[in-house]
């Protein structure tokens, strides 16, 4: 006789189990007799019951520990925990504390989320999606991450899962994209960080990074694959290494539906920010002078959208280049440099602009940010170099002397990363300095003037993008979808002359249900203007309310099969 001591299928699986929740006709029904204690809580106590034991937690990693194992009892009720308290979990499941889950993950490894793909088994690749038993049309969106450089935290092999897994938990928080109908990946291809290969407890395949053409196959399989067994799914790229991201969005973006949150997403949420920047200081975009230090994958994604933003201001192209300066390693990128990347080649700077700079500083080694800041006199200046304390007093006292209000985002992630605190940019400014950050910082009061400083993190903006393109069912996110949704962030923004003094320049987190959904909207409608939406809703605002999904337990689950 067969007996089956395993829990039955519908408490195992997090997104059918409902706890103590479970009615006693549930119970009868679905062989949970005598499985439960007696009590039948509402989902409210259950979530009162969980945010109790959250706040006994010692730390923030101990936090994100706990909530991940919610996480994989229960998914209804870790949502609704996350939704209740947004601004408050949203450091914790994602930027910064993900990060320091990231690096220990191997070791406070409990339970697999979803799709691992390793190089060295190429074959699994199919079967490992196939084996979900999910229909073509039940998935909606695919996050992968090849984790090469993961936040600003570098290269860390099959750990890189929990990235996939933290921007999905805001997806749904954020969006309201059904959880059941998302799959978090990692493209498992190796890795080159050396702790983890001489740890005997790392989790992943223990070489070095494979690159090359059984890299590129690898992401090609990947890619023909998901977009064929689910044609809908919109296909996110998250945390891919310099080079490889915006090769791959250039050589797939027209053919498949896909989109790189690291270039795109983190352009969008900047232009938006700087948008609301500069209606408090009434510049034109069209003369802007952009210094970007830290010219990588979010560097230039960056620079490549406030160049568009210049150039729909009325500047040639060539004009609108001209007003951007990226600063990387080497310092001030220069024509003829060696190493250059391709993606950075068009921004390089002639070498006669900086033969007078000499005298600043601009020696043989390179022309070093101070240097350059003090010769552009930049209106904005962007950090994506992972830096910490790039954006030194002097550098930033320097850019306030030749501008009224300088606009200064340092937006790496996470906290140890960070160019400067926003708390320092306002203290050495005297309050005039237009700040955001990558991260999420307290308020900062100077002379009397409370401070917010909204969050520059691409999580304000993909989550109402990939509803919209959920709600469009778009066949590709085009450049007007991202411009529609970095328009939609800034207009939440009172434009600080609503505002008032000490704003800021982007929505809240308390308000970014409403916000994402405002983004969706804007997103869909961009998307039937383009002719890419395959479905046009007769009412946008009610067909985007309609696809949110709510924490909360619809249906009794019925049994497979
Ligand atoms: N706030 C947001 O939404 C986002 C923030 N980021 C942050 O931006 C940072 C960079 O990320 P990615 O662009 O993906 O990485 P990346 O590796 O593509 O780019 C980093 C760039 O900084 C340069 N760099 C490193 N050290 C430097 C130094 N000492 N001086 C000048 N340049 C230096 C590197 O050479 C590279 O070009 C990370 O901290 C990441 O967390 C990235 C995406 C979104
Ligand atoms: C926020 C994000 O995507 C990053 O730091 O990579
Ligand atoms: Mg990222």
């Amino acid at each position: 006789m067969s007996r089956q001591p395993r829990l039955p299928w519908v408490m195992n699986d997090p997104l059918t189990n409902r706890g103590t929740a479970f009615t006693a006709a549930e119970r009868d029904r679905l062989g949970l007799v005598g499985r439960l204690p007696d009590a039948v809580l509402t989902l409210d106590q259950q979530a009162r019951r969980a945010y109790e034991q959250l706040r006994r937690q010692p730390d923030d990693l101990a936090s994100y520990i706990h909530l991940e194992q919610l996480h994989d009892r229960n998914e209804v009720l870790y949502h609704r925990l996350l939704t209740d308290h947004l601004a408050e979990l949203l450091p914790i499941v994602y930027d910064p504390t993900v990060g320091e889950a990231i690096k220990t993950y191997s070791h406070e490894y409990r339970r697999p989320r979803r799709v691992f793909l390793s190089i060295d088994r190429p074959q699994d690749l199919r079967r490992s999606f196939e084996e979900l038993d999910l229909a073509p049309d039940e998935v909606d969106l695919v996050v992968v991450t090849d984790a090469e450089q993961i936040l600003g935290i570098g290269d860390w092999g099959v750990h890189g899962i929990q990235i996939s897994v933290g921007k999905l938990a805001v997806y749904t928080a954020a969006a309201g994209i059904d959880p059941a109908r998302c799959l978090p990946v990692v493209l498992d291809v190796g890795t080159d960080n050396e702790t983890l290969l001489n740890d005997p407890l790392y989790l992943g395949v223990r070489h070095s990074r494979a690159r090359g053409e059984r890299y590129d196959a690898f992401v090609a399989a990947y890619l023909d694959t998901v977009s064929t067994l689910y044609p809908d799914a919109l296909l996110h790229f998250e945390d891919f290494g310099a080079g490889n991201a915006r090769r791959f969005l250039e050589q797939y973006g027209e053919r498949y539906r896909m989109f790189n949150d690291d270039m795109q997403g983190t352009g969008a949420i900047t232009l938006a920010a700087v948008r609301s920047a500069l209606d408090v200081t009434g510049v034109p975009f069209r003369e802007q002078r952009v210094v970007v230090f830290g010219a990588g994958t979010a560097g230039v994604g960056i620079a490549d959208q406030l160049r568009e933003a210049m150039v729909r201001d009325g500047l040639e192209g060539a004009e609108a280049t001209r007003r951007i300066w990226l600063v990387d390693r080497p310092g001030l990128l220069l024509d003829g440099m060696d190493g250059l990347r391709d993606y950075q080649r068009g921004y390089a700077r002639p070498r006669e602009e900086v033969e007078n700079w000499r005298a600043d500083g601009a020696g043989r080694d390179g022309v070093d940010l101070l240097t350059v800041v003090r010769n552009v006199r930049p209106t904005v200046l962007i950090g994506t170099s992972t830096v910490r304390g790039a954006f030194t007093r002097q550098i930033v006292r320097e850019m306030a002397e030749h501008v009224e209000r300088p606009v200064i985002f340092p937006l790496s992630n996470p906290t140890e990363k960070i160019e400067a605190m926003p708390a320092d940019l306002l203290r050495w400014t005297g309050g005039k300095a237009l700040t955001t950050a990558g991260i999420p910082v307290d308020p900062v009061e100077i002379d009397g003037v409370r401070h917010v400083i909204g969050q520059a993190n691409n999580a304000l903006v993909y989550p109402g993008l990939g509803l919209g393109v959920v709600v469009s069912r778009a066949e590709r996110l085009t450049p007007g979808m991202l411009l529609a949704a970095a328009d939609a962030v800034a207009g939440q923004v009172d434009g600080r002359t609503g505002g008032g003094p000490g704003a800021p320049l982007l929505p809240q987190v308390e308000n970014l249900r409403a916000s994402s959904a405002a983004v969706a909207v804007a997103v869909v409608r961009a998307a039937v203007g383009e002719g890419v939406a395959r479905v046009v809703p007769d009412d946008v605002v009610q067909a985007v309310q309609d696809a949110m999904w709510q924490p909360e337990y619809g249906r009794t689950p019925s049994p497979p099969g």
